[in-house]
């Protein structure tokens, strides 16, 4: 029961294929429309994990031609002044697409500062209005990172109707838009969580299991069905007490379960690997769409 290993879903090299495709799409909508598209990227504190993600946001749009509008605030900023800040934002016509990034400090309202955002801006999918077109299964902005896992299930072909698909995880970000989207594209879905009943025997039932928690070694061999097609959505970073490196690990206990699934997403360089690039997309996709020219 061996699995060739090249059954690896390569998040890099097909967000890498895209963005060579979204800087060339760029390249001929801006004669046209007269100006780059703009992302204005909001933080606030200094947590280090949200300050590499903005670094990786900013390098990316700099790569296929996207102009920045980054903001760093210090922790106690106030909400009015953010909620000020995203209103300019809104009424900025250089700027397309607007993202908070997340989590904010405590005391924050997250919840509250993200519905000021524009819809049409609204490049993280998480406004009310764009999670209910979801819901409802009518076009509009998408949540990255659920967006890339769909992006990379159809790049290699593998069929999600009429499988069953198990996500555990029911966060906002991405278990259950993810859930949706399995949904509008007739998987039978399954949303698991940490207060399942036997998730092992859940997580078995899966043609497609997602795994969506933030913790290490959460998905072993035993709860994966023979060929089935594994999708790990989580990121840790573990430090290595002797050397105090650190590296990114997923959720799921890679090297044990890609012998039993057909096909597996690797930490880092699956999931991960897509998600700005999804948020490039949607900023592209705002940018044409603002111009009539989807
Ligand atoms: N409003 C908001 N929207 C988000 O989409 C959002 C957020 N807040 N807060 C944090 C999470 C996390 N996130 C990732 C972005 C890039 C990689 C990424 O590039 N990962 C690479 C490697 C990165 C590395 O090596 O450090 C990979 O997995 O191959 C991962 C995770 C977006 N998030």
């Amino acid at each position: 029961m061996t699995t060739p290993t090249d059954r690896i879903l390569d998040g890099k090299a097909l967000a890498s294929k895209m963005q060579d495709a979204l800087q060339q799409k760029i390249a001929k909508l801006q004669p046209q429309i007269g100006r780059q598209p703009g992302l204005a990227v909001l933080m606030v504190g200094d947590n280090p994990a949200s300050a590499a993600y903005v670094g990786g946001k900013e390098k990316a749009c700099a790569k296929v031609g996207i102009r920045s509008f980054g903001q760093h605030f210090p922790t106690d900023v106030s909400q009015e002044k953010l909620t000020a800040i995203i209103h300019e934002l809104n009424a900025d016509d250089r700027v397309d697409g607007i993202l908070v990034q997340l989590p904010l400090p405590d005391g924050f309202d997250s919840v509250a500062l993200l519905h000021e955002i524009a819809p049409h801006k609204d490049v993280d999918g998480l406004h009310a209005l764009n999670l209910g077109k979801l819901v409802r299964g009518e076009p509009g902005l998408q949540s990255c990172t659920p967006a890339g896992v769909m992006r990379l299930l159809s790049e290699y072909k593998l069929d999600v109707r009429g499988k069953h698909a198990v996500v555990v995880g029911r966060s906002i970000l991405v278990g259950k838009p993810l859930a949706l989207m399995l949904l509008a594209a007739d998987a039978t879905v399954t949303i698991a969580h940490s207060r399942t009943p036997d998730l092992a025997a859940v997580c078995r039932q899966a043609d497609i299991l997602v795994a969506a928690v933030g913790r290490t070694q959460m998905i072993s061999a035993e709860m994966v069905k023979p060929g089935a097609v594994v999708i790990d959505v989580g990121i840790n970073r573990l430090t290595d007490p002797t050397t105090g490196k650190s590296r990114l690990v997923g959720d799921v206990d890679f090297e044990p379960v890609k012998e039993v699934a057909s096909w597996i997403t690797p930490v880092p360089g699956g999931v991960g690997a897509m998600t700005v690039t999804m948020l490039l997309e949607n900023t592209v996709w705002s940018y044409a769409n603002t111009h009539g020219l989807v």
